[in-house]
């Protein structure tokens, strides 16, 4: 059932194919900068000269995290995950206001919040539990959830219409920053010190009590040495979702826009089943969450933005979607030196 297939998207003959189309727009070599490399990355994505981004898909994948019925993990209490389903679903979130500026649709998924929410549009109910387990207890999904949230998250990208080009993914689930930390924790190696933050708005003595929780979850659960045993200790919901629903853009050949902390920490999980996931990924941001910085670091990626964002949701995504058609687009359409008749440098 979880059998992806990836293909890299090395090819050295169409990446200098790419570099010299790139080279040859009537500017100085590099000037273009980090939109250079990006409209690299989508033409090997997309194995084509003039890659085009036109039809994005904004998916905002909620649940709730069992870890946030003791005080300690989140500045914030659970309920406010199914209230900001519904103010997303009204259209008042910054995701919303950001996908609406930038012409994005945007689709929210009940990954598994708990709450009971009225059907409607712009809502797919793909609720696998009413919330994870609490992990300083057991489990947070245990491996059959795990895996089942991989596959829904693949089903739902598998679905969708067969000209969307481009997935920009985001979350919402109080707690989540936490079991982000827990998952960034195994795969990387880094201390929790180094990787423990704020969330919503810890001071400093929240930060610590969060902390210890994990440390106290670490000693329960221990570093499992494979990633879906990873997930089914300390993941979410929300997060298997959004690594299933990578794994499955990948395999589309989509271009994944990835957001904050927490995306990026289900790219880590998608990334240890599937290494060639990251060929599709462009990073949008660099979020205030400290761990965000690491994560970054171990996957060799840059972001395109710093804006000292930390809200999660996809905003990071959605503010730099315009970058990446503007990649597209200088490549597509810009004049070569020898069509417009300039002369080039040496
Ligand atoms: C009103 C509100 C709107 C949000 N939108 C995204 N998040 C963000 O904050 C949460 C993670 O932080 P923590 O782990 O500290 O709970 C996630 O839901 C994330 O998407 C929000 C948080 C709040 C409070
Ligand atoms: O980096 C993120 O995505 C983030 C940070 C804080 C809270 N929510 C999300």
């Amino acid at each position: 059932m979880l059998e992806f297939s990836i293909t890299p998207t090395h090819d050295p003959d169409l990446a200098a194919r790419l570099q010299r189309a790139i080279d040859d727009k009537t500017k100085p070599r590099g000037a273009l900068g980090r939109l250079e490399t990006t409209a690299l990355c989508m033409g090997l994505i997309q194995r084509r000269l003039d890659p085009r981004q036109e039809h994005p898909q904004a998916l905002v994948f909620a649940a709730d995290h069992g870890a946030t019925r003791r005080p300690g993990i989140s500045a914030f209490p659970r309920e406010v995950t199914w209230q900001m389903v519904e103010n997303f679903l009204a259209g008042g979130a910054a995701i919303n206001v950001f996908c609406r500026q930038h012409g994005i649709p945007l689709a929210v998924v009940d990954a598994g919040v708990d709450h009971v929410f009225a059907p409607r549009p712009g809502l797919i109910d793909a609720k696998l539990a009413f919330g994870s387990n609490d992990y300083l207890q057991a489990p947070a999904l245990g491996r059959k959830l795990a895996v089942r949230s991989l596959a829904t998250g693949a089903e739902l990208v598998r679905r969708l219409p067969p000209e969307t080009d481009c997935l920009l993914l985001g979350e919402m689930g109080i707690g989540n920053t936490a079991s982000a930390t827990l998952l960034t924790h195994c795969f990387t190696g880094a201390p929790l010190e180094a990787i423990t933050g704020r969330g919503t708005g810890l001071d400093d003595e929240g930060l610590a009590t969060k902390r210890r929780l994990l440390e106290t979850a670490l000693v329960r659960g221990g570093v499992p040495a494979n990633p879906i045993d990873v997930l089914a200790e300390y993941g979410g919901l929300e997060i298997g979702q959004i690594a299933g629903a990578m794994l499955a853009a990948a395999e589309r050949r989509l271009v994944i826009l990835v957001d904050g902390f927490i995306v990026t920490a289900a790219l880590l999980v998608a990334h240890a089943l599937e290494p060639a996931v990251l060929d599709y990924c462009l990073f949008s941001h660099r979020s205030q969450e400290p761990g965000h910085r690491l994560q970054l670091e171990r996957l060799g990626a840059e972001a395109l933005l710093e804006l000292d964002l930390r809200l999660g949701e996809g905003t990071g995504a959605a503010l730099a979607y315009p970058l990446i058609v503007s990649a597209a687009a200088f490549l597509r359409e810009m004049a070569s030196f020898s069509a417009a008749g300039v002369a080039s440098g040496s």
